[in-house]
Formats: C-alpha cells, structure tokens, sequence
C-alpha cells in the first residue's frame, strides 16, 4: 500500500460528456535509498501479518506530516512532524530533516514542543521556525521567531514580541525576517506595545466590546483594537521594527499567513495584500500595496473595487509580480484566477479561459516564465505549472491530492496524499515526458504502520444528475469488499461542506473516509451541484436555490446505488458536515420516512437567518440570493427550519461551542425541533471544539458516537416510523 505504483482509484466517464483529456500516469518510485527505519518496520509487520481494522485509534496514530522547506541547493527538506498521543491527548511537532537524494529522516528539534512553519534560510545555514517553548527556564507567553542551524545545536530564539509571531519570510541576505505580529495600531515601539500586553493580560474584565463589522473568525474574537502589521526583525542585533507603525496599513484579519505578503529578490521591497475599506469585513476585496523597507514608504500598487487580489509574489528578476485575482463585482462565485503586473502599472489575468481556480501559494518557476500552483480538477489536486507566454497550464503532479509543494535549485518537492494514504513527501522528477511522470519518496514515516492497515478500493463514478448533467461520485468500499457476496452491505453518503469544495481521491484526518468504509460501509460521496472543481457554471448553478440541485444530485446517486444487488435498503444513512450537515438537515425536511435509516448532522446548517450570528454572514446572503430583511420568504425557503414540520429520520446532532462559522445554536435549534417532535435524536456537543473536532479523545468518542448511532438504527428496527427520542 504505502509504495503503490499504480493510482488506487478506477474511474468512469462523465455520461454525454467525452471522456476526461488524457492526463499523465502519476507513477510513485521507491526512494532511491529505503531508510533503515522503513526497512526494519516492515520486516517486523510480516508479509502474512494479519491486516488490522483501520480505526479512529489507527488514524491517530499516524504521523501528520506538514508543508516542505528546501535548503537552497535542493539537497534537504525540513518538515514538521505532528504525533498524537491518545493516552495524553495531545499531540507534539517538531521538525525532521530529509534528504532528497535518499537517506535516513533526522530529527532536528526534539518532540514535545510545537515546532512549526519551518523555512530554510536562503544560504542554507540555518533554519528558521516558529515556536513556544521554555528554554532554559524562559517561557513564551507567545509563539516566537526560532533559528537552528541544520547540522544540529540548541535552537535561539529571535524575537520577544509581547503578542507573537503568526508567520514569516526570509530576506534574500538571510541577515532579516519579516514577519506578521498583532499590535495596537495607535502605539509606537514595542515597550508601548509591551505595556499594553501586560494591560490586557491584567484585565479583570472580559467584556468584547467593539464597533468594528470583522471582530470574530472561526474560533476566535479577533483581538481587541489590535491588528495585524508587518515586522522586520534584524538577527544580529534582535532589533524589531514595525513596517506599518504610524500608517492604516494592516494585513488581511482573517489569519493572515506568509501568502499575504512577499519579499523582492533584491529585498528592498514587499509587496502585501491589504483591505482598503473601513471598517474591516471578511467579504471586502484586498488591494496591492509595495513598501519600501529602508524608508518605510508605502504606495498602492493595484486597487480595484471590483476585484480581490492576493497572494503576491515576486519573479526572480523582480520585474513581475504574479497575484491571485478574483473578479468578485462580476459574480461572487467568480474563480481565483493567476494574474500578473509588471513594473509599469499594468495587470493581466492569464488564466481567464482556463475553468479552474488557482490556489495560494503561487511560486515563479526558476526560468520565470511560469508560475506554479496547486489548483483541484474534478475532486483532485494537482500541482500545475502555468506558462505565462502560451497560457498554458501544464501538470507537473497529480493527486490524489497535492497539498503543498517545495522548489529550489531544479528539486521540486510535494505533499500529496490520496484516499488510502496520508500526506506524504516525494521528489518530482521533472526530466522527461510527463506521460511518464515519477515520483521519489523520501520519506516513509508512516509506511510501517500503513502495511499493517487494511483499505479498501476507491471508484470514481460519473453519473446523470440534477438538470440532467453529469455528477461525480466517489465510492470507498470496505476492505475486502466482494460484489457478489450474498450478504447485503450498509449504504453511507458522506456530504461535503462548502457548498463549494469537493471530495475525491484525497485523504482526511477529520473525516476519514476509510475508516468509515472500514466500519463495513460503502461510502458514497457525491460531488453534487455547487461543488469546486468542475467549473464556475457547475459551482454558480445553486446561487439563490441551495438545497434543490444537491438534494437531487445525492437521491440520484441512492436511487443508482440501491439497484446495485450488494445494497441493502435497510441500512441507507446520510451523514455530512456543515454544509453537508446543511443537506442532511435539508433531507429530513424533503425525502419522504424510511428511505433513509439515520443521519448524523455535524455542525449543520440550520437556520439561514439565525446564521447572521457567524463569522461570514455577508457571504452566505450573497449565496442565498437575498438578505433575510430584504426577502424572508426566499431565505426560508432555502433553509431546513422552514421544513421541521416534514421532519422524520432519527438524527445524530454533533456541534462544538467554539463554532464561530456554524454558530452551536445552529445545532442545538435542530436538536430540539426534533427532540419536541418526538423524534429520534442524540447530540453530541463539545465545548471544547470548534468547526471541527480537533483532539484526539473527542474525535474517537465522535467515531464511537457516529457507528453506534448508525448501528443503533440499522434496519431491524422500524424503518421509516417516527421514533421516540
Ligand atoms: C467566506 S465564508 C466561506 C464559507 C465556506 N464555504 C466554502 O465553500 C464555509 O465555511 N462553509 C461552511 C458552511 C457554511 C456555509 C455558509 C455560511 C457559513 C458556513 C462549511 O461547509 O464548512
């Protein structure tokens, strides 16, 4: 498994659609040296070893390998390194260090410390990272700036910032770090800023109190009256400067990370990503700002309000920037599209006529006639590199799924998983036909544990769906499936959220497809309507109708499934996150009693109106068509609250307090419309989680709660009657 070199899932062709434009082969190599550690794991799991059940304790124990770092000859990678220990309910990161060339993995920072977003210094000898650590009996109250050289030695911190360091970049002399830090904007120096630490840390109070229209995300209040600005920090001396200090400059709220801004190869210059508007909202459109880091002088580059830009990046020769536009004023639904802008003022979109959406981060590839990046087609992720003189954008990976990737010196890294592996590292040999394409492990942290799992296959299916257009649907069988076995199997959709992202041939650490199929399920997971990765027509075609495509898109896909002679119509359950909590909740308002056995809502959408209450409530009025105050009738005609009345399968409600994007109460208004129904319910609510169930012991009680439910109404029972909760 861990090794394969084949792809794991089969596909079909979209019906009255020509088969999808033939693509390379994505082969994967073994590394060109096996490490010890992987050799000698394998030996000890046997080639007849029984394969166990691949379980919520199984999905923990593997390590989450993150986002390459290339030293700058392309020799070795940094990676951080995250292993959970279920008895302790944590996890630990710290950062390896991996040879391109093959060779043993080496540990550079020791576990038990949250060591993360390592970046290799551009003259390769040291590392740079972000950390909270107590060293030496000095704690930080806040993440800070680290260095370690990569030939070992004790890690030195850099920075003292009273309220940490979000992310970082290097300056091209390797003798600067520019970094994000949240300040009070009206406080010059950071004793000021100091001061002001200590006042909050202080308070007696707690009140949140604010007049701004951005004040939370995700799961978190944004800081009270601070901000995010742009530092310089000078290694030698540890001085720090504020960019923006005394300017209304400030980076994006929304976690703004090492995308959002880029430092120019000659490193007087760095160009950001920024909201012109006051006050601030998550749905404003960025514009282009370059400052000039010696005088501190800033101009807009690029502003237009009918356009987002983001994620600038600088060419080698500094003469272009490439950035990701997005003609919001046009469509909101409109794709991120690559964009570029010279030194003269002018701008272009290069990938108007290409029907996919550009991801952050964007790198110029070294000739500097291409960018890279990575962007899904067809619930897959590939990395692609897209020619700025032909316009073309050309495969450089396919996934699966490619999550992040590395360049330097003619060595291009991925991280890419699949359905039945997690993230892993491989080299990407560039030489030759891409008909051909190679891949190098250099890697193998998980292959020991994986060889002792048993996965079952993964089918790509396309079928006729809502308005009679194709439909993409994933199936994940349990492993061992055999067709023609007389005993009937349970039949489980497994919605995405979104509406607009997709699910595939990808691998989930929240939502494990195979471990659901493992449960003995085959798991369906439909790509319905309004799903990313097949084209802007596809994603805009729910606007103003939520609910109504994607209901019919996933009944199709059950009506398909259960003339399949291993269904057994006793055991369908839907279940779904989010948005896909959304269509199960929207399910039990229209799909008539019995058809489905149970539904498991986790942090459902519930109640369009009462969504105002999240993180992101322009965004979804501008998705339902209309406001609430403008148009009730058409909010609540797209909303399941309207529908309670039809309500009638036993459902499993999941909601965590922390939940700023689907507020609990999101949740908790289901469950008891049902319970004061009289219909079966349970809820499962964490107030210790938020949009997603992130620790280790509640997502295996999720898992335990998620199969007994299913279980507990499993068809034997009385299907399709109301029960008694
Ligand atoms: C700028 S907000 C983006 C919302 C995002 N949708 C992506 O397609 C999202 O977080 N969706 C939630 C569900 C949701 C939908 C509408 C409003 C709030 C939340 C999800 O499914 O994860």
């Amino acid at each position: 498994m861990p090794t394969a070199t084949k792809k794991t899932a089969s596909r079909n062709t979209a019906p009255g659609k020509a088969a999808p434009r033939k693509r390379p082969a994505t082969k994967t190599a073994t590394a060109p040296a096996v490490t010890a550690r992987a050799k000698q794991s394998s030996k000890a799991a046997g080639p007849k070893a029984a394969l166990k059940t691949f379980d919520a304790d199984a999905l923990w124990a593997l390590a989450r390998v993150g986002a390459p770092s290339l030293s700058p000859d392309g020799a070795q990678a940094v990676v951080p390194v995250t292993r959970f220990d279920m008895e302790k309910n944590r996890g630990a990161t710290s950062l390896w260090l991996l040879s391109t060339l093959g060779g043993d993995p080496r540990p550079l920072t020791s576990a038990g410390e949250k060591d993360g977003q390592p970046r290799w210094s551009p003259q390769g000898d040291l590392v740079a990272f972000i950390a909270r650590r107590d060293q030496e009996g000095d704690k930080d109250e806040a993440p800070q700036l680290y260095l370690i050289p990569p030939d070992g030695g004790e890690a030195r911190r850099v920075t003292r910032m009273p309220f940490g360091v979000e992310a970082f970049k290097w300056f091209p002399d390797g003798k600067r770090l520019a970094f994000v830090s949240w300040v009070d904007p009206a406080l010059r120096g950071q004793a000021a800023q100091a001061e002001r630490r200590k006042a909050e840390k202080d308070r007696k109070d707690s009140a949140y109190v604010t007049e701004e229209g951005f004040y939370r995300f995700w799961d978190h209040a944004l800081p009270m009256g601070r901000v995010p600005h742009l530092h310089v920090v000078d290694l030698d001396s540890g001085k720090v400067r504020d960019l923006f200090e005394g300017t209304d400059y400030e980076l994006s709220r929304a976690e703004p990370d090492a995308d959002s801004f880029d430092i120019s190869p000659d490193g007087r210059r760095i160009v950001f990503s920024f909201d012109p508007n006051t006050p601030k909202t998550l749905e404003h459109r960025n514009a282009l700002a370059e400052i000039e880091v010696r005088s501190g002088r800033a101009q807009v580059l690029l502003r237009e309000p009918a356009w987002d830009f983001v994620a600038p990046v600088y060419s080698h020769a500094g003469q272009h920037i490439a950035f990701i536009a997005c003609h919001q004023g046009l469509k909101h639904t409109m794709p991120q599209q690559l964009a570029v802008l010279d030194t003269h003022g002018h701008w272009a979109v290069l990938s108007e006529d290409w029907d996919q959406e550009v991801a952050a981060p964007l790198r110029w590839d070294e000739d500097d006639l291409g960018v890279l990046f990575c962007a899904e087609e067809r619930g897959r992720r590939h990395l692609y590199r897209f020619d700025v003189k032909t316009l073309h954008a050309f495969p450089l990976c396919e996934g699966g799924h490619v999550g992040a990737f590395a360049l330097e010196a003619g060595t291009l890294v991925v991280l890419h998983d699949s359905a039945s592996f997690p993230p892993r590292l491989s080299v990407v040999d560039r030489e030759g036909d891409a008909q051909d394409q190679v891949l190098h492990r250099i890697e193998s942290f998980n292959d020991a544990a994986l060889s002792t799992l048993a996965f079952g296959a993964v089918e790509e299916r396309w079928y006729e769906g809502a308005l009679g257009e194709p439909v993409q649907m994933w199936l994940y069988y349990p492993p061992g499936f055999d067709p023609k076995k007389k005993a009937k199997a349970p039949l489980m959709h497994l919605i995405h959220g979104g509406p607009h992202t997709a699910m595939g041939d990808s691998w989930h650490w929240r939502w494990n497809h195979q471990a659901m199929a493992s449960a003995g399920y085959v798991v369906a997971c439909v790509n319905y309507h309004g799903s990313s990765s097949f084209g802007n027509r596809f994603a805009d075609s729910i606007t103003g109708r939520w609910g109504e495509l994607e209901l019919e898109d996933v009944e199709r896909a059950t009506d398909l499934l259960l003339q399949q002679p291993w269904a057994d119509p006793k055991r369908v359950f839907a279940t779904g996150g989010s948005y896909g909590g959304y269509m199960v909740a929207w399910m039990n308002g229209h799909v008539p009693a019995g058809r489905y056995q149970a539904y498991v809502c986790h942090a459902g959408c519930y109640d369009w109106t009462a969504m105002f209450a999240n993180d992101a409530y322009l965004w979804h009025a501008k998705e339902l068509g209309t406001a609430y105050w403008k148009d009730p009738a058409k909010v609540a005609s797209q909303s399941p609250i309207g529908y309670a009345q039809h309500f009638n399968t036993p459902t499993l409600v999941i909601h965590g307090q922390l939940d700023y994007r689907v507020p609990d109460a999101q949740g908790l208004a289901y469950y008891n419309t049902l319970k004061a129904q009289g219909i079966a319910a349970r809820l499962v609510w964490f107030p210790d989680e938020n949009h997603w169930v992130m620790k280790p012991r509640n997502s295996k009680l999720w898992y335990g709660e998620f199969f007994d439910w299913l279980k507990r109404h499993d068809g034997a029972g009385a299907g399709g009657k109301r029960r008694r909760g």
